[in-house]
């Protein structure tokens, strides 16, 4: 322990929680990245000297906007909108954009920050950004969700370009909500840049892949975890939290490796099925219907369905995959899950679990796989998306897989390897801020004081 580096990082942590006050999902994700840094600053003062860690936390700019919109009963209704354009180093602002109504500028900044260190460990040349609002689709027509889009986007779209800021989706947002952004960005720009979002249809340049990617990521990611201990997905009972685009394609994945997914849960409460989920149901559920996850029991009554959107973690399984929103598992669900056997835990989604869930995972041995690195391999996509734009071609569906199995290994192999040479053996959460942090901070020193 170096405590006067713990100090200088100490004092960084205190100058974020001052000028960002009441941001605790900020926070949180500064702390969790910060725990990673003492070694790392006690070898290398030059990140210091440079000031690396201040600039990071601080993002080049966060933009704030009113959107206005009419409903279908005619009444003027406003949201907020925000992008936090966190850092360019790599190359272009990229990361998804959220309508939630929890959206606030402290969710859109943690996940801003660590998009940074997620998309440096793809290997693409992207920076970190992140978007969204308040406004909650549940509910919302066609109509409505079309009118709320168009006019987020007449005011974002002075921030994009294909070289200058990139969004995709998030909670909230697929392809029917990218296509009416990319539908406005050109009627206001004119041309044709279809690189400026991904996650497009792949009829008007979408790239095939990518809305598995992300859940597919994940298990690829889970399986090179595994088989670090000679163990694989053949058989094992699985637990996937939420049921939207994550985790459904999570989901597909591991069931087609022989794993046994018995439980699955939307923001109202989980279904357990111990024959093991029936994918296609769940695709009508929430793909077509429009439903809820409860309604799978009329399709299947010898599942379960319970209320609760974190009692999902009372299931006992050897794999966990939190997939849908941040802080849905705490220590209490953590140490239960211990308790029922499990193996390996894959962050789908962002954040998912508290940090006192992350340290007690880890010292209970648990392979865990966090989300700057289990989730990376939607944004990966997302940047192969952007290449193939901009040569104007299209790969196909298993070109693009075979890209995204060796960019998950890559991230693996990497996070391993920083987390063995700063003396974080198996620890895939230091390794992983690591490997992302020394691919910024040495280029931002490169690129000088900006
Ligand atoms: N879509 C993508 O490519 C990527 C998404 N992620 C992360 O994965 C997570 C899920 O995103 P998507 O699947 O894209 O969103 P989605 O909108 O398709 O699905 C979200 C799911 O989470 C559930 N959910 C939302 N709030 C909840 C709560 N409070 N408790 C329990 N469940 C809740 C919803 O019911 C839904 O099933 C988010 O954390 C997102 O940031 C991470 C990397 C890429
Ligand atoms: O595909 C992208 O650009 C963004 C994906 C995303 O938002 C994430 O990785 O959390």
């Amino acid at each position: 322990m170096d405590s006067e580096v713990r100090d200088y990082i100490d004092s960084v942590y205190d100058t974020v929680v001052r000028r960002n006050p009441n941001e605790a999902e900020f926070h949180q994700a500064v702390q969790e990245f910060f725990e990673s840094m003492e070694p790392v600053i006690a070898k290398h003062p030059e990140y210091r000297k440079h000031a690396i860690l201040e600039r990071l936390v601080e993002p080049e700019r966060l933009i704030s906007f009113r959107v206005p919109w009419v409903d279908d009963q005619g009444q003027v209704q406003v949201n907020r909108g925000f992008r936090v354009q966190f850092n360019s180093t790599l190359g272009p602002y990229k990361g998804g954009i959220r309508f939630h109504p929890t959206v606030s500028a402290s969710i859109i900044k943690f996940l801003g920050f660590e998009q940074i260190f997620k998309n440096a460990l793809t290997g693409q040349p992207i920076g970190g950004g992140k978007g969204g609002s308040d406004f909650d689709p549940k509910g919302k027509s066609d109509m409505e969700i079309m009118r709320f889009t168009q006019s987020f986007m007449t005011e974002l779209h002075k921030y994009l370009g294909p070289d200058t800021d990139v969004p995709a989706g998030d909670i909230g947002v697929g392809a029917r909500e990218i296509g009416y952004m990319f539908g406005q960005y050109k009627r206001i720009r004119g041309g044709n840049e279809p690189g400026v979002l991904t996650g497009k249809g792949v009829g008007y340049g979408g790239s095939l892949g990518r809305t598995e990617a992300t859940g597919y990521g994940c298990i690829y990611f889970v399986q090179e975890m595994l088989a670090s201990r000679g163990l694989d997905l053949s058989g094992r009972r699985i637990v996937v939290s939420g049921s939207g685009n994550v985790s459904i394609f999570a989901i597909q994945k591991a069931q087609e490796l022989g794993g046994i997914v018995v439980a699955c849960s939307d923001s109202a409460g989980y279904i357990y099925d111990p024959q093991g989920i029936q994918l296609d149901t769940v695709k009508q559920i929430k793909l077509v219907d429009g439903g809820r996850i409860s309604d799978y029991i009329d399709y299947h009554p010898g599942a379960v369905y319970r209320t609760g959107s974190t009692e999902i973690w009372t299931v006992p399984c050897e794999i966990a995959l939190p997939c849908a929103t941040q802080n849905e598992l705490d220590e209490a669900a953590a140490q239960l899950l211990v308790a029922n056997g499990l193996l390996a835990v894959g962050e789908g989604a962002n954040m998912p679990c508290t940090l006192d869930a992350v340290h007690l995972l880890l010292s209970a041995g648990v392979l865990f796989g966090p989300a700057k690195a289990a989730n990376a391999g939607g944004v990966a996509v997302s940047a192969l998306e952007m290449a193939q734009n901009s040569m104007r071609l299209s790969w196909s569906f298993e070109e693009v897989d075979n890209k995204l199995k060796d960019i998950m290994a890559n991230i693996y192999r990497s996070s391993l390897e920083a987390a063995e040479e700063y003396g974080f053996q198996g620890n895939l959460v230091a390794g992983s801020n690591i490997a992302g942090f020394k691919k910024v901070a040495n280029a931002m020193i490169a690129q000088g004081v900006v």
